[in-house]
């Protein structure tokens, strides 16, 4: 639903029948300012109707994560559902830009609920040895669902005048998926312990593991709750000085994610390729491939068939901008969400991850928001931007990320951050720290 979400705004944008219908503007300006490329989609509108819905979901992960520990994650996944629902009817049936953005933001609502809830859920449901594994599913599944949403874009973009409407009321099909998965899924051991549903959790830890030999780990949920509920306070034990290096890392991992410049490309690619002399066609089939690259498949693709692709340069382009998706599906994606789930304690770890969820939804926004105006004014440089922050991650990564592979998360303290050359600055203060959180 995420990917999916995130795959279809820039194909629908970049369709006549939609711009003529909400965007007349930039329709006009499209189709006669030729001289001006760099500049046809620059309409704040137009990026609103992409941007509403991360800002949505940044306000609602913080409403997400109160239901979430009170109501369970699967309470948390339905709501996500009808939110995702009355989302998409509003889209489809659009008749003006309100109902737009409204259904835009509805949508983003069941982002913050959906993201609060199905990591969460997938962490506390996997068996230990498959833990990490089913972390990068996340990410894959994102991705998966932006394929999706680019191959509708693809075959709807010839159906006038409503093509667009159905790009958009298909995203009922991942919403209703999840509306009777919800339903049919088990609330996580974790969840029913931490609401004081003591038997019920037990239980529930026999039924998924199969066995009725679960003592160990039922001790182990019960401890880790016992301790989170002595933490009164997450967010303000965050803002202790011990906590630096951990809230640093996380909120820097999310907020370089982005300025890879990785939306620009997810969201904008069809606009993208039209700016450097696509047909549309053409522009919605590279978004395709980007895709595909993203997921990490090795499929050659015929690019003769398309007969549209004029240019030899922009062909370079497209191969280029693979490079970029897939090398971003290795390192950024993935570990955006990994490393910050991993390096906090748990008497911070959900506060924390909250603070990596949401800086990864406004920062989403933010490119979202910008990235067409930055177009507009920095032309080609704008490449040349986000280049430029990539330099800059990449020397953070050398000198302030910490390898985490191989260490158990409750030993991160001892053989991590407190060895750390810079980092263990913050942490001689982490004796005193714990001492006055209890
Ligand atoms: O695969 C690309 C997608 O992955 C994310 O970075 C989430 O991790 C999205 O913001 C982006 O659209």
């Amino acid at each position: 639903m995420f990917g999916y979400d995130i795959g279809i705004s820039g194909g629908v944008t970049s369709m006549d029948d939609f711009l003529e219908e909400f965007f007349p503007v930039v329709y006009e300006r499209k189709h006669k300012a030729k001289e001006d490329n760099y500049c046809k989609y620059d309409n704040q509108g137009l990026q609103l109707f992409t941007s509403s819905l991360y800002l949505a979901a940044l306000v609602s992960s913080f409403v997400a994560s109160k239901v979430c520990t009170k109501h369970g994650r699967r309470l948390t996944m339905q709501a996500a559902s009808v939110f995702f629902l009355i989302g998409v009817v509003l889209n489809a049936a659009a008749r003006n830009i309100a109902m737009l953005i409204i259904g835009r933001i509805l949508l983003g609502v069941g982002v913050g609920f959906a993201n609060q809830a199905v990591p969460l859920f997938l962490s506390e449901i996997a068996p230990v040895h498959i833990r990490g594994a089913l972390n990068i599913l996340f990410q894959l599944d994102v991705t998966i669902g932006i394929f999706v949403a680019n191959i509708v874009n693809y075959f709807v973009s010839n159906i006038h005048p409503w093509g667009w409407r159905l790009a958009l009321g298909l995203a009922g099909v991942p919403a209703t998926m999840l509306c009777l998965g919800s339903m049919v899924i088990a609330e996580t051991p974790t969840s029913l312990i931490e609401r004081e549903q003591l038997m019920e959790g037990l239980a529930m830890l026999k039924k998924i593991r199969g066995t009725d030999n679960v003592n160990a780990e039922y001790e182990e949920i019960l401890h880790a709750c016992e301790m989170a509920r002595q933490v009164k306070r997450p967010f303000r034990n965050l803002m202790k000085r011990s906590s630096r290096p951990q809230l640093v890392i996380a909120i820097a991992m999310q907020v370089f994610q982005q300025f890879t410049g990785i939306n620009a490309i997810m969201f904008y690619a069809p606009v993208l390729f039209q700016t450097i002399g696509f047909k549309n066609d053409a522009s919605l089939l590279s978004a395709v491939i980007t895709g595909i690259v993203a997921i990490g498949g090795v499929l050659l693709v015929n690019l003769k068939s398309t007969n549209e692709l004029e240019h030899g340069v922009a062909v370079w382009v497209v191969v280029l901008v693979c490079l970029f998706v897939s090398s971003f599906a290795w390192s950024w994606g993935p570990l955006g969400w990994l490393i910050p789930s991993e390096t906090f304690p748990l008497a911070t770890r959900t506060a924390g991850y909250a603070f990596a969820v949401s800086s990864n939804m406004l920062f989403t926004f933010v490119i979202a928001q910008a990235f067409l105006s930055m177009m507009c004014h920095l032309r080609a440089g704008i490449f040349f931007f986000f280049a430029a922050w990539i330099v800059v991650m990449g020397l953070f990564v050398i000198f302030l990320l910490p390898e985490t592979k191989n260490v158990p998360i409750d030993e991160m303290s001892e053989r991590v951050w407190k060895r750390h050359w810079f980092w263990k600055r913050f942490m001689d203060e982490e004796e005193q720290d714990k001492k006055d959180s209890v």
